[in-house]
C-alpha cells in the first residue's frame, strides 16, 4: 500500500514536471522575445530592478540594445528603449498595447479596483477617462484652471522668498493647491493635512508600482488564490485602502456640507455631483472618490517634481536661465514691474521650450509605467503573447545621444521648432498612445507658470559644497529636499513685487 502511494506520488510529480517542460518547449516555439536577460530560477530578474530604476535601465540599454526582456516571476516585461519602437508599439498599435498589469495587491486590495492609472483597458477605465477628459481638457477647462495657476504661482514665489531652504515644500504646496482648487474648490495650506497624507502614501504606491520585491502577490499573481487568512500581505493593503477612503471621504463630506450651505466654489467634484444625470457620472461613491483622488494624486506629485527639476536644471546649466530671464524681462519689465502670467505664453515661446526640456531632461517616471498587451502580436521577427508587459524606458531614451544631441545637458533650444506647441512631441514624459497622461495640459501650464515666475524673481545657483547629482537623485523624494540649491531674490524691487503679490495670494481664502 505504502509503496503504491509512493509510486503514485512519483508518477504525479513526473507528470507535473513533464507538463512544465512540454509547455515551456511549446511556448518557446510559438513565441520569441528580444534579448532575454538571464535571471534566477522561478523569480527571474525580480531582484535585479532597483528603485528608482532610471540609471540601471539606461545601463541595461547600453548592454542589450533597443529592446530587452526581463522575467519577473511568471511575467515577461519588455523594455522599449528608443522612440522608434515606442512609437511603433505603444502609439501605432495602441488598440492592443493599452492595458495595465493585473496587480492583485496594488490595483485591487490597495486601490479597491478603482484607481484609474492602474486599471486595465476596461469599460470602467473608459468611463473614468471620459469624465476626466471632459473636465481637464478643452477651452472651458483652461478657463477654470488658469486663475488658480496664476494665483498659486504668486504664493509659490512668496513661499520661496520666505523659506528658500524648503523649496521642495513650496513646490509641493503649489502643485497640490492648483489641483485641490480645481477638484474640491479649496486651497492647500503649507501644513495641509491632506497634502501631508498624500505625500506619505504616494511614495508607498510608487514602491509597490515599480519595485517587484515589495509585493510578492503582484509578482506571483496565483498567490491571490490562497485563502484570505493566508495572504500575509492583505491586512496592510486593506488598511491602506480604508485609511485612504476615510481621508478623501472627509474632503467629500466637507464639500457636501459647503454645497448645502451654498458656499461651495465651482469645482470638478461639484460638476460630477451635479452631472449625475449624465450616464458616465452614474458611478459608486467609492469610484467618485477615486476619480477625484486620482486627479489629486496624479496632479500633485508630478508637477511638484517637475518644478524641482526646472530649478535643478537652472542651477546645473545657468546659461539657459540667464536667457530665459532676459526674455521675461522684456515682457514683464526689467525692474520687477509685474509677475509673468499664463496670458503671456504666446509672447514667451522660450518658456514653453523650458517646460518641454524639463519634461525631457530626467523623466521622473524613470522607467515608464508598464502596459499590457491584450492580443498576441508580432513585431520585427519577435512574437509576443497576450499578457506581455511593455514599458518605455524613459531615462534611457532621454539620455541617449542617438535621440538627443548633448542629451545630458538642459537645453531648451532643442525644442524651439515647429512642434513647440505640441506638448507631447519630442519626449515621452507623459507616456504614449491611449494611456497618455490625462492631465497633460494642466501639467504643462503648471510648469510654465512656475518656471516663469521663479526665473523672473530669483537667482538660482548650485551650492558648491553640495553639487547636484543630476543622475541618481530621487527627484520625487517626499520627506526632504532632494538636493541643495541657492535661491535668492534678484533685487530689492523683486522683493517688493514678491511681497505685494504674496499678500494678494495670502488673502485669497477658500
Ligand atoms: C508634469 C506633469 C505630469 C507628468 C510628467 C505626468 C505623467 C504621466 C504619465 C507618464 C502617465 C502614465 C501614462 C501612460 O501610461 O502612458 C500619467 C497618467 C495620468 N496622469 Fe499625468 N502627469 C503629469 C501631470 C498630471 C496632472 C496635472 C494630472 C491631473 C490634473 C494628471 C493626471 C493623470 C491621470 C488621470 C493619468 C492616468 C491616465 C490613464 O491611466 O489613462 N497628470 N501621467
Amino acid at each position: 500500500m505504502t509503496l503504491s502511494i509512493a509510486y503514485l506520488v512519483l508518477v504525479l510529480v513526473f507528470a507535473f514536471i513533464l507538463n512544465l517542460v512540454v509547455s515551456k518547449i511549446c511556448f518557446n516555439r510559438k513565441y520569441k522575445f528580444p534579448n532575454v536577460v538571464p535571471g534566477w530560477p522561478i523569480i527571474g530578474n525580480a531582484l535585479d530592478i532597483p528603485y528608482p530604476a532610471g540609471m540601471w535601465a539606461a545601463a541595461m540599454t547600453k548592454k542589450h540594445g533597443e529592446m530587452f526582456t526581463l522575467n519577473i516571476g511568471t511575467k515577461r516585461l519588455v523594455y522599449l528603449n528608443s522612440s522608434r519602437v515606442v512609437t511603433d508599439l505603444l502609439e501605432k498599435r495602441a488598440a492592443i498595447y493599452s492595458s495595465r498589469p493585473y496587480r492583485p495587491m496594488l490595483s485591487e486590495i490597495m486601490s479597491g479596483g478603482a484607481r484609474m492609472v492602474m486599471m486595465g483597458y476596461t469599460d470602467k477605465w473608459r468611463n473614468q477617462r471620459k469624465i476626466m477628459h471632459s473636465i481637464l481638457n478643452g477651452v472651458q477647462a483652461e478657463k477654470k484652471f488658469v486663475p488658480f495657476q496664476d494665483l498659486e504661482s504668486k504664493q509659490l514665489v512668496y513661499d520661496l522668498f520666505q523659506d528658500p531652504e524648503n523649496f521642495h515644500k513650496a513646490s509641493q504646496r503649489f502643485s497640490n493647491s492648483v489641483i485641490l482648487s480645481v477638484v474640491f474648490g479649496r486651497r492647500a495650506r503649507k501644513d495641509d493635512e491632506l497634502l501631508a497624507f498624500i505625500l506619505g502614501y504616494t511614495g508607498t504606491l510608487g514602491e509597490y508600482q515599480f519595485a517587484p520585491t515589495k509585493s510578492p502577490a503582484d509578482v506571483f499573481t496565483w498567490l491571490s488564490c490562497l485563502p484570505k487568512p493566508l495572504q500575509w500581505w492583505r491586512p496592510f493593503g486593506e488598511k491602506f485602502f480604508k485609511t485612504h477612503v476615510e481621508m478623501f471621504q472627509k474632503e467629500y463630506d466637507l464639500l457636501l456640507s459647503k454645497m448645502e450651505k451654498g458656499t461651495a466654489k465651482p469645482c470638478f467634484a461639484v460638476d460630477v455631483l451635479h452631472g449625475a444625470a449624465k450616464k458616465e457620472f452614474e458611478i459608486s461613491d467609492i469610484e467618485k472618490i477615486y476619480t477625484w483622488t486620482s486627479l489629486v494624486e496624479a496632479g500633485s506629485d508630478t508637477t511638484r517634481t517637475a518644478v524641482l527639476q526646472t530649478i535643478a536644471g537652472a542651477a546645473c546649466y545657468p546659461s539657459w536661465a540667464v536667457k530665459a530671464r532676459a526674455l521675461l524681462d522684456e515682457v514683464c519689465g526689467h525692474k520687477a514691474e509685474r509677475l509673468p502670467m499664463l496670458a503671456d505664453r504666446e509672447r514667451l515661446p522660450y518658456i514653453t521650450a523650458v517646460v518641454k526640456e524639463t519634461l525631457r531632461w530626467r523623466p521622473f517616471l524613470q522607467s515608464g509605467v508598464p502596459r499590457v498587451l491584450t492580443r498576441d502580436d508580432e513585431y520585427e521577427g519577435y512574437r509576443f503573447p497576450a499578457g506581455t508587459e511593455f514599458s518605455w524606458n524613459a531615462y534611457s531614451i532621454a539620455l541617449d545621444e542617438k535621440e538627443y544631441k548633448d542629451a545630458e545637458r538642459f537645453e531648451p533650444e532643442r525644442f524651439m521648432n515647429e512642434d513647440l506647441n505640441k506638448p507631447t512631441k519630442g519626449h515621452w514624459s507623459f507616456g504614449a498612445g491611449r494611456r497618455v497622461c490625462a492631465g497633460l495640459n494642466v501639467g504643462v501650464n503648471n510648469i510654465w507658470i512656475a518656471a516663469a515666475t521663479v526665473l523672473y524673481c530669483f537667482d538660482i545657483a548650485e551650492d558648491p559644497d553640495h553639487p547636484i547629482d543630476q543622475f541618481n537623485t530621487l527627484w520625487e523624494e517626499p520627506t526632504k529636499a532632494p538636493f541643495k540649491v541657492k535661491i535668492t531674490p534678484r533685487s530689492k524691487a523683486h522683493i517688493a513685487l514678491i511681497e505685494r503679490e504674496g499678500a494678494i495670494a495670502q488673502a485669497a481664502d477658500y
